[in-house]
C-alpha cells in the first residue's frame, strides 16, 4: 500500500510535513496545501514557503492548485516547474462556501462541460504529471458518473476521491458505493480518501476494496501521527516520539512566527486534532485552548504528556469529528 499525507490547509505546512518525515517515517508523497492562484500571478510568502525545494528536502511532495481559470493553472504549473516540481495536483474537493462561491474546489464540479474545457487546456500545454482530488459531486452522487467519463479522457496522473458531496463538508460517512463504482470504471489509478482514523477503519477500507493500492490519509494522522506505522507494523504510537515531534513543530513555530499569539494559534489548531490520542484529555484540552501565553501552554503540554497516556486507539476522534472542522 502507498500512503500519501493529504494537505491540510494551515496545517500540513512545511514545519509538520519535516517534523512527521523526521519522526513518523515517509510516506510515499506528501501533498502541498493548496496554492489559490491571483490574478498577478504571485504566490503568498506563505505559498512560497510551502513549496521551496528546501523546505521539502528529502520527500516526494506535490503542490496543489486550486482555481477554475486554465490559464492561472498553467502560469502557476510552469513555475512550480521552475522549482523542480514534476507533478501536481488539482484541488476538486475544497467544500468552503467562499471557494465553491466562485465555481472553484468542488464548486467546479457543478459546470462539467467548463471542467471539461479547462483539462483540455490545461492538459495540451503543460508536461507535467497531473492528478486530481475530487469530491463525488456537489449535490447529488449521481452527478460523479459524468465527471468520471470527463476525468477518463485525459492522462491522470492519478485520481484521489474523496467520496463525499460539497454539500456534505464533512458530515455523513463516505460514500463506499460511488468508490467502488468509480474503481470499476476509472482509467487510471485510483486513490482512497477519507475517515480513516484508525488501524480499525483502515482493516474494514482494505478488506472491502482489496484491490485499492494507495490511500490518502488527513485527520487520522493529525490525530495519531503514528497511525502508518502502527498499520504498518502494529507497532503503537509512544509519548517521546509525539513529545519530540510536538516540540520540533513548536519550535520551528517561534522561530519563523511573529508573536505568541501566532504560534499559539497554530498549536491549538494541532491540539484540536491530536489531544484526543491521549487518555482523560478533555481538560487539558480546555487549558490548551485558553493559553494565552508560551508559558502556559507548556506548562499544560507538559502536564498533558506527564500525567496522562496514549490510548491504544484513539477511536474517540471519529465521535468528534463530523461538523467539527473549520475547513
Ligand atoms: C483543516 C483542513 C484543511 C484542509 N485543506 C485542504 C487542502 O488544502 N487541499 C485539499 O485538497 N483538501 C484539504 N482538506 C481536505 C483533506 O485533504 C481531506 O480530503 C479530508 O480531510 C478527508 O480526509 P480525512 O478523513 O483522512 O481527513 C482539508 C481538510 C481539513 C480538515
Amino acid at each position: 500500500m502507498k500512503f500519501y499525507l493529504a494537505p491540510l490547509e494551515g496545517i500540513t505546512g512545511h514545519v509538520y510535513r519535516s517534523a512527521y518525515h523526521k519522526y513518523f517515517g515517509e510516506m510515499d508523497k506528501y501533498f502541498i496545501p493548496f496554492i489559490s492562484p491571483n490574478q498577478f500571478g504571485r504566490l503568498s510568502s506563505r505559498e512560497k514557503e510551502n513549496i521551496l525545494p528546501e523546505h521539502n528536502e528529502g520527500v516526494y511532495a506535490v503542490p496543489q492548485i486550486m482555481t477554475s481559470s486554465a490559464e492561472d493553472f498553467i502560469r502557476t504549473a510552469w513555475k512550480l516547474q521552475k522549482y523542480g516540481y514534476g507533478e501536481v495536483n488539482l484541488n476538486l474537493g475544497c467544500p468552503s462556501k467562499t471557494v465553491v462561491s466562485k465555481g472553484r474546489g468542488s464548486g467546479f464540479l457543478a459546470f462539467p462541460d467548463k471542467l471539461n474545457c479547462f483539462l483540455e487546456e490545461i492538459f495540451e500545454q503543460t508536461n507535467m504529471k497531473i492528478s486530481i482530488k475530487t469530491r463525488i459531486g456537489k449535490e447529488s452522487p449521481e452527478e460523479f458518473e459524468r465527471l468520471l467519463e470527463i476525468y477518463n479522457k485525459y492522462p491522470l496522473e492519478e485520481l484521489i476521491i474523496h467520496p463525499r458531496l460539497q454539500t456534505d463538508f464533512y458530515k455523513n460517512t463516505p460514500n463506499w458505493e460511488v468508490f467502488g463504482a468509480a474503481l470499476k470504471h476509472s482509467k487510471c489509478s485510483v486513490c482512497y480518501n477519507g475517515d480513516i482514523f484508525t488501524v480499525q477503519d483502515y482493516e474494514k477500507f482494505t478488506a472491502a476494496f482489496p484491490t485499492v493500492d494507495r490511500v490518502m490519509l488527513g485527520r487520522g494522522i493529525l490525530s495519531n501521527p503514528g497511525l502508518v506505522p502502527a498499520i504498518l507494523s502494529k507497532t503503537p504510537l509512544e509519548k517521546p516520539a509525539l513529545e519530540a515531534f510536538h516540540n520540533q513543530i513548536y519550535e520551528k513555530y517561534q522561530e519563523i512566527l511573529y508573536g505568541e499569539k501566532n504560534v499559539l494559534f497554530k498549536m491549538k489548531e494541532l491540539w484540536f486534532y491530536m489531544a484526543p490520542v491521549f487518555t482523560n484529555y478533555e481538560k487539558y484540552g480546555k487549558k490548551i485552548k485558553k493559553a494565552e501565553k508560551l508559558a502556559a501552554y507548556e506548562k499544560v503540554v507538559k502536564a498533558l504528556f506527564d500525567e496522562q497516556e496514549i490510548f491504544s486507539v484513539p477511536a474517540v476522534l471519529s465521535d468528534r469529528l463530523p461538523g467539527d472542522v473549520i475547513f
